[in-house]
């Protein structure tokens, strides 16, 4: 029977929905609302009133086809059957606004047999053609073709041909269809269709599109500060907010999401409000990359620390461009050029002495240098052109989530491509949801928000993470099958072994092409054996690939060492040193190989041979038995024969003994002969009495134990 949606029957009959609900109220006929579905028998009665004329015509499918010609031209001129990129519409109704229902095909389907019968030679017998039933619901997963559709379908490729034509759309049986093109002619034959996704269908790079350039507008850039401990990073990101943020907005109230914008010289910039390279490199680790320009901040009065040479080598492992905050100069003591000098170390040299690098003097306290360093900011984010569309899908990183007790879900997203809407239906990470709402960083409510906006929403099924990356889909169906999918990947994937690079598989991945160029940490426990350590790997050269060392550090493996590995995909080394606490838990959660050593060129041989694939097998010993010592006989020629009795296990021939007194080990060697009465034998099982004699060793006593074992290969983890 067919049916049809109160708003559908109210635009069709140039009416409101609520007009439809009160009469059908006055009709006793109870609905919930706009979209609620009426039948035949309603419409019948609704058109008494909104369209008495065409009473007759609008509500029986006998005129149906007759209308439908009538009406066509009209349509194919002004293309109301098409969507505004020429596709046709998602939902479409019959003429009278009605959803095609299945007994209409079926009526056809009984046509078209009986203009077959008519064509057949009178004198042929009839030959009954067996109809295969349409389907009520189909799925498919790859695009599907006219001719894949037509046999979905259970129809004859000319059958879905012409209805295409119908729909003003010319297509051969070859022609590939688009998802809102088979669910239009689904719609049409009165049958459910689902696109299911597969699981390789889950990365976002399947839906991102690619811009038109034309489209492209400058985009303000996204800035992280970095340096080492009480440098003043907390300090200038206050600075930075409290003179730009709140100038000019009486009672402002700053709220924090992680990140806020400013405005300088009409120009905005974003700075992520979590200082250190730790949240920084924690977020690249998850694939995200949002930072544009890195500031490092140096104490003038300190200079480069440890931290400050990490922050570096972060930044560039991210490839991201360092604008230098020489900070505190009102100290005393403080001393630009020596940090100068030690920054050019590290191929940080000031454009004053011939190099590229930007240095701002300041003081984030008294507020010094503040728009100089905005300025600066500004200019390198220029010369990076940096761009983005604001007319694409909404597409972005996560910065913070949380859980809030009254509002479920809630998570600070930066923009990096498109605009996000209110009731957009978004997956992000590996969950999903529909904005409910949208707060920017001054607290406010926001609906829309474009490229390098933060932004924080609510409406989310679940807490994603820092660093999970998001995408808008244009409807909310997508959104839950891709959200879902995405979900179930990452559960098998978390089961799955990872894919980080391990000493174990490098042979593997050079083999097959996917590694060019091995990143390595390493940590040791003074500054030389690390140096010397690290311009010994970089002269290793396999097949073409080489060593590339990310960061070496003097002190234990920290947590810090972990994460850069892991975003960097890199190996840590630790020479003399071992990783504390938290960096075991990261490394393991992280899936970082991680490999101490204590001697040099064993580091260097291990990364040699594993790059060559010739990788040791890895052994370990398994006890498998113990005979106790219960007798001994001298024989010349032979030695001294243990008799002995199986107590636990089992003594094999080829096994390796340790012959034990008094629980200290006298002897490890191999066991000559094992003998039951006069026969020698494989092996003795438990609670049997055997002979034994051991190679090369004689000095065996009654009460000795014997206890045998094997050296078995283990994988390598
Ligand atoms: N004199 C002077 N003190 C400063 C300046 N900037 C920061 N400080 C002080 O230095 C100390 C550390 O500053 P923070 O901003 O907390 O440093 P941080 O780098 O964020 O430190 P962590 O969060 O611990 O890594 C604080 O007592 C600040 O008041 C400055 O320009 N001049």
């Amino acid at each position: 029977m067919s049916k049809m949606r109160i708003y559908e029957y109210a635009k069709q009959n140039k009416t409101t929905s609520k007009e439809v609900i009160q009469h059908l109220k006055d009709l006793n006929i109870d609905v919930k609302n706009h979209m609620s579905t009426v039948s035949i028998e309603t419409i019948v009665k609704l058109d008494e009133k909104f369209a008495p004329k065409q009473q007759s015509n609008k509500s029986t499918n006998s005129n149906h086809n007759q209308q439908q010609h009538q009406n066509r031209p009209n349509q194919a001129k002004n293309g109301s059957n098409r969507g505004k990129n020429g596709k046709p519409n998602r939902k479409r109704n019959d003429q009278n606004g009605r959803r095609n229902p299945q007994q209409q095909n079926k009526n056809k389907k009984h046509q078209n047999g009986n203009k077959r019968h008519h064509n057949k030679s009178a004198s042929k017998p009839q030959q009954q053609k067996p109809v295969k039933e349409t389907p009520s619901k189909i799925t498919y997963s790859d695009t599907l073709t006219v001719s894949d559709l037509a046999g979905k379908l259970n129809k004859g490729t000319s059958e879905i041909i012409k209805k295409l034509m119908s729909l003003g759309v010319m297509a051969n049986k070859n022609q590939d269809l688009d998802d809102d093109t088979v669910e239009l002619l689904c719609d049409e034959f009165g049958v459910e269709v689902e696109k299911e996704i597969i699981l390789e269908d889950t990365d976002f790079d399947k839906y991102l599109k690619e811009d038109n350039p034309a489209d492209l507008v400058e985009r303000p850039a996204v800035v992280t500060i970095m340096g080492h401990v009480d440098h003043g990073k907390t300090t200038l990101l206050d600075a930075i907010r409290h003179t730009k943020v709140t100038e000019g907005e009486a009672g402002g109230i700053t709220q924090h999401i992680g990140a806020y914008q400013v405005e300088n010289d009409g120009k905005k910039l974003t700075f992520l409000d979590t200082p250190g390279h730790a949240a920084f490199t924690s977020m690249r680790s998850r694939g995200a990359q949002v930072t544009d320009i890195a500031v490092l901040v140096v104490a003038a009065d300190d200079g480069v620390m440890p931290q400050t040479v990490e922050a570096i080598n972060h930044a560039k492992a991210a490839d991201v461009p360092i604008i230098v905050a020489v900070n505190k100069m009102d100290k005393e003591g403080a001393n630009p050029d020596r940090v100068m000098q030690e920054l050019t170390e590290y191929e940080l040299v000031p454009e004053d002495w011939g190099g590229k690098t930007i240095f701002v003097n300041m003081s984030a306290f008294k507020l010094e240098g503040i728009d100089s360093l905005l300025e600066m900011l500004q200019l390198v984010s220029e010369i990076e052109e940096l761009k983005a569309n604001p007319k694409a899908a909404a597409f972005g990183t996560v910065i913070e989530a949380q859980l809030d007790k009254g509002k479920g879900p809630v998570a600070t997203l930066l923009l990096q491509n498109g605009t996000l809407h209110v009731s957009d239906s978004v997956v992000v990470g590996n969950t999903f949801g529909r904005v409910r709402a949208m707060v920017n960083d001054e607290g406010r409510r926001v609906q829309a928000a474009g490229p390098s906006t933060p932004v924080e929403i609510t409406g989310l099924n679940s807490v994603p993470q820092a660093g999970d990356q998001f995408l808008v889909f244009s409807d909310e169906k997508k959104a839950r099958q891709v959200g879902e999918a995405r979900e179930e990947k990452h559960i098998r994937e978390n089961r799955s072994e990872s894919s980080k690079v391990s000493i174990d598989d490098l042979f593997e991945q050079i083999k097959q092409g996917e590694m060019k160029e091995i990143n390595v940490v390493i940590k040791a426990d003074v500054q030389g054996s690390a140096e010397a350590l690290a311009s010994s790997l970089e002269k290793i050269d396999v097949e073409g690939v080489n060593i590339k060392i990310i960061h070496t550090g003097v002190g234990a493996i920290k947590e810090s060492d972990i994460i850069l590995a892991s975003a960097s995909n890199a190996i840590v080394i630790g020479f003399n040193v071992r990783p504390d606490t938290n960096a075991k838990k990261a490394a393991e959660s992280e899936k970082v190989d991680v490999r101490l050593h204590r001697v040099i060129y064993k580091v260097i041989e291990e990364i040699e041979s594993a790059m060559k694939g010739m990788l040791d097998p890895v052994y370990q010993e398994k006890v498998i038995g113990q005979a106790e010592v219960r007798e001994t006989f001298k024989v010349s020629k032979i030695g001294t024969i243990a008799g002995s009795y199986v107590t636990d296990g089992k003594i094999t021939r080829d096994s390796g003994v340790r012959l034990i007194r008094d629980g200290v080990v006298q002897f490890e060697g191999e066991i000559d002969t094992l003998k039951r009465f006069k026969d020698d034998v494989k092996e003795v099982a438990k609670n049997y009495e055997c002979g034994v004699t051991i190679k090369n060793f004689n000095d065996i006593k009654e009460g000795d134990i014997l206890e045998a074992f094997v050296m078995e290969e283990i994988e390598r983890t």
